[in-house]
């Protein structure tokens, strides 16, 4: 991958992440829009949409740009592309609306349905994840740029710490539950923190937690830019068959349910599909 390539990525996520600041500082309140599958769009969705899809597709020649705000073309005509960017402009728009700062603006590039570039940006910390196949993946914090990998289970079970869960704060909090209950029969003491948004996999990536199962429905721009930090973190994304997950490969834009995992010398699959 073209480190260059991913510094202007990083910049066009920057910027739309100073689009959304604008709306969410906007003393007047939000104009919230719903759309047709009942989720909730502002005009900062619309803002960052407007930055990044021109800046990415004069990016790279006959890469197309595939965004949450935008028509789905049908999969007769994207099923043909061998690489293309998906961007979700913004990701945790009910956090955004409630004003807890749990957003970001995601961006990746996907070849052969393998998520291999990404970068997740959270405008309220000003901090941005960015990882890449061959490139590694770091966090910068405030203008500061850190090396990220995520972390081993073993050392930080045996260093006497709870393993740390991840999960979101308004989906799929029941099977979570299920599966907490039998991670600590299993590991022991369990941390839960909830949180909104792509940020979930970036802190399994930067080994803050150990893992982020996602038993309810997400769309694949919610992912795909996270799941290239992960990976070049050291980390992996895997289906509910336990394969990595792909894209790009069916009619609809729903993931299957994923786990998010930190540590994949752990052998995870017979804790977490039971
Ligand atoms: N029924 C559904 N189908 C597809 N995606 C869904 C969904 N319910 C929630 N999501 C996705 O889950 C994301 C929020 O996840 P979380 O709860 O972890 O913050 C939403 O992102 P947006 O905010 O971009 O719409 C949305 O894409
Ligand atoms: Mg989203």
């Amino acid at each position: 991958m073209d480190k260059a390539l991913l510094e202007q990525v990083i910049t066009i996520a920057q910027q739309a992440g100073e689009a959304i600041l604008e709306v969410y500082q906007r003393s007047e309140g939000m104009d919230i829009q719903t759309k047709q599958d009942d989720s909730p769009v502002t005009a900062a969705d619309l803002a960052a949409h407007a930055i990044m899809e021109p800046a990415l597709a004069a990016l790279l020649d006959g890469v197309p740009v595939l965004s949450e705000e935008s028509k789905l073309p049908p999969f007769d005509v994207r099923g043909q592309w061998q690489s293309y960017w998906i961007i979700d402009p913004l990701d945790g728009t009910k956090e955004f609306i409630k004003r807890n700062g749990e957003f970001t603006v995601n961006i990746a590039l996907v070849e052969d349905g393998i998520p291999v570039m990404g970068v997740v940006h959270v405008p309220v910390l000003n901090i941005t994840y960015a990882g890449g196949r061959d490139l590694g993946a770091f966090k910068i914090a405030d203008g500061t740029r850190t090396a990220i990998s995520s972390r081993k289970l073993a050392q930080h079970i045996d260093s006497g710490k709870p393993v740390e869960v991840v999960a979101s704060r308004s989906h799929g909090a029941d099977a979570v539950d299920a599966l907490m209950n039998r991670i600590q029969g299993a590991l022991g003491p369990v941390d839960t923190k909830n949180m909104g948004s792509s940020l979930k996999l970036c802190l399994v990536a930067e080994g803050a937690a150990d893992l982020y199962p996602r038993l309810a429905l997400t769309s694949e721009w919610d992912t795909a830019a996270a799941q290239a930090v992960v990976e070049a973190a050291g980390g992996i994304v895997v289906d509910d068959k336990f394969q990595l997950m792909r894209y790009n490969t069916k009619e609809d834009i729903l993931n299957p349910f994923f786990y998010v995992i930190g540590d994949p010398s752990y052998d995870w699959k017979p804790l977490l599909l039971g």
